[in-house]
């Protein structure tokens, strides 16, 4: 199975190029190329397939409840997997690393166009190198939610990025909070699980930001959570803003117009390889 590693501030996928949607992609191979001991490691799976063979790749052949008609305007379907092997419904710093590696490849050519995920269309902008951008669509406020960490209760906001987020503000160094463990919340206002995100102000428009995520545990970076923050970090202001997010990989800008979101950031290829026959 041909594969490239990529990363987008340090949070890190498998890229697996899969056109035609053929590879038997399930769950415990997902968790095994993840592995960081076993497998090649990474938060997550970036499955590569044509927009045209994306309900036979994910076993929805026939159903027209899960395949929204609109995604045939892209060319490419970003499957994401979790570390875990779970589904989630989008990935932004993995958009932008599937953005570059498509790019890269020769299978799309620099410039502005769409990909498809479960969470919908997303608008990818790039250059032949440098930073990705993408417009996340507009983050939803849903509400307060709780979550607790080592004994400790915190206060954030429920906000969809496509994939559910909890955007915890906090008063001490991210730095200093302990997330070895999975952070608790409250299943009944997240019947899929959360990713959480621990966020403090440092700067005008500017936050450092950790996240626990769903299905992969504490990870580098996490675009959809940099958006959910900045979402949460922005509430009660009108007009454009930027933000600039400091994760423990690196650093994002989101920029907020009260319409949408666009998440600007690396995107980088680092290897490519094979994997053994019969290993998978
Ligand atoms: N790291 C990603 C988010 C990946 C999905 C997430 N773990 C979930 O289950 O929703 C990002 O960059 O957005």
């Amino acid at each position: 199975m041909r594969f490239v590693k990529g990363h987008g501030t340090e949070n890190d996928f498998v890229i697996l190029p899969d056109p035609d949607g053929v590879l038997d992609l399930t769950a415990e191979a997902v968790a095994r190329l993840c592995d960081r001991r076993a497998g090649i490691g990474a938060d997550g799976v970036l499955r590569v397939v044509r927009t045209k063979s994306a309900e036979r790749a994910t076993g929805h052949e026939g159903d027209p409840a899960w395949f929204d008609p609109a995604w045939f305007d892209a060319e490419w379907f970003m499957d994401y997997r979790n570390a875990d092997g779970g589904i989630a419904e989008m990935c932004g710093n993995g958009m932008r690393v599937f953005a570059r590696y498509l790019v890269d490849a020769g299978l799309a050519a620099p410039g502005e166009w769409d990909v498809a995920t479960r969470a919908g269309l997303r608008r990818v902008t790039l250059g032949a190198s440098g930073d990705v951008s993408v417009d996340m669509g507009l983050p939803e406020i849903l509400g307060d939610g709780e979550a607790s960490l080592a004994g400790a209760t915190f206060q954030g906001r429920r906000v969809s990025v496509g994939n559910p987020h909890l955007a915890c503000r906090v008063d001490e160094p991210v730095a200093a909070l302990d997330l070895s463990r999975a952070p608790g919340f409250d299943p009944a206002l997240f019947p899929d699980g959360v990713n959480v995100e621990f966020f403090r102000t440092v700067g005008d428009r500017h936050v450092e930001m950790r996240v626990y995520e769903r299905g992969s545990g504490e990870t580098r970076s996490c675009g959809t959570g940099t958006v959910a923050v900045a979402a949460a970090a922005a509430l009660g202001t009108t007009g454009t803003s930027e933000w600039t997010v400091d994760v423990p990989g690196g650093r994002v800008t989101v920029t907020l117009d009260g319409e949408t979101a666009h998440l600007r950031g690396p995107a980088v290829l680092v290897a490519e390889g094979e994997t053994r026959p019969g290993w998978i």
